[in-house]
């Protein structure tokens, strides 16, 4: 991200920030409801535009509606987005067969089922499972397709210590694989055992830049 900024109307929800996320790098933005952190995803995964600067994924604009950024960024956003009559399987199914996991489908499903610990849950549809649940399913479907970088919305929402910390354990496998991860989180233990930087956001403005333990007080 150079330079870029968003503003609705006439209220500046993000003034400019320049960020870099390298491969197998993990940054976690931190701050109070409001500061900007999911404006700054937003502009990050494309799915919504500067109104100044830019945000370029290998040099090019970001943008999820192009099939490129949509192969390589995955997204676990606020908002879940499941089909009702689906049971989590077959959700998850259809996520690794549209990004082109072909006949290892079954097996990358199999995979993050046990890796989000859901597997007693495959069979369910999503009325049927706890919101504790519900956020590892949506993880999960982050985690059945080819990544580059894995865009995570506060995803320590509703999961128990156990739950969290095997997310911390994720993120850093994710990181140590080489996916680039960017995090925004109200949970400075999460962005302590992951991060290898800390954003902290104030009114839209960056007001701490460094490593976790430079950043967060304790
Ligand atoms: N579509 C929009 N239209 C108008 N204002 C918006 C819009 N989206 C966000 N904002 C405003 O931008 C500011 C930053 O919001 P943002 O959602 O980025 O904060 P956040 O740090 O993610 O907060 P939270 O921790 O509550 O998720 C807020 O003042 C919000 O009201």
């Amino acid at each position: 991200m150079r330079g870029a900024s968003r503003s609705y109307g006439p209220r500046t929800a993000l003034h400019p920030v320049d960020l870099r996320l390298g491969d197998g790098e993990c940054v976690a933005l931190m701050g109070d409801n409001g500061s900007g952190k999911s404006t700054l995803l937003r502009l990050a995964t494309g799915r919504d535009a500067p109104t100044a600067g830019e945000v370029l994924l290998d040099g090019a604009p970001v943008d999820e509606d192009d099939p490129v950024v949509r192969a390589r960024v995955a997204v676990v956003a606020d908002a879940p987005a499941f089909w009702p009559d689906l049971t989590v399987r077959e959700h998850l199914e259809l996520v690794a067969a549209a990004h082109g996991v072909g006949e290892d489908a079954a097996a990358w499903v199999d995979w993050a089922l046990e890796d989000r610990r859901v597997a007693d849950h495959a069979d369910a549809r999503p009325a049927h499972l706890s919101s504790g649940q519900v956020q590892a399913v949506l993880l999960a479907a982050a985690l059945v397709r080819p990544r580059d970088l894995l865009v995570l919305d506060e995803p320590e929402q509703r999961l128990d210590p156990g739950a969290r910390e095997r997310l911390g354990d994720r993120v850093r496998a994710e990181a140590a694989g080489g996916v680039g991860v960017l995090l925004a989180t109200h949970h400075a233990e999460l962005a302590r055992a992951v991060a290898d930087r800390v954003l902290v956001l104030a009114d839209g403005r960056v007001v701490a830049d460094g490593p976790p333990h430079a950043v967060l007080p304790g």
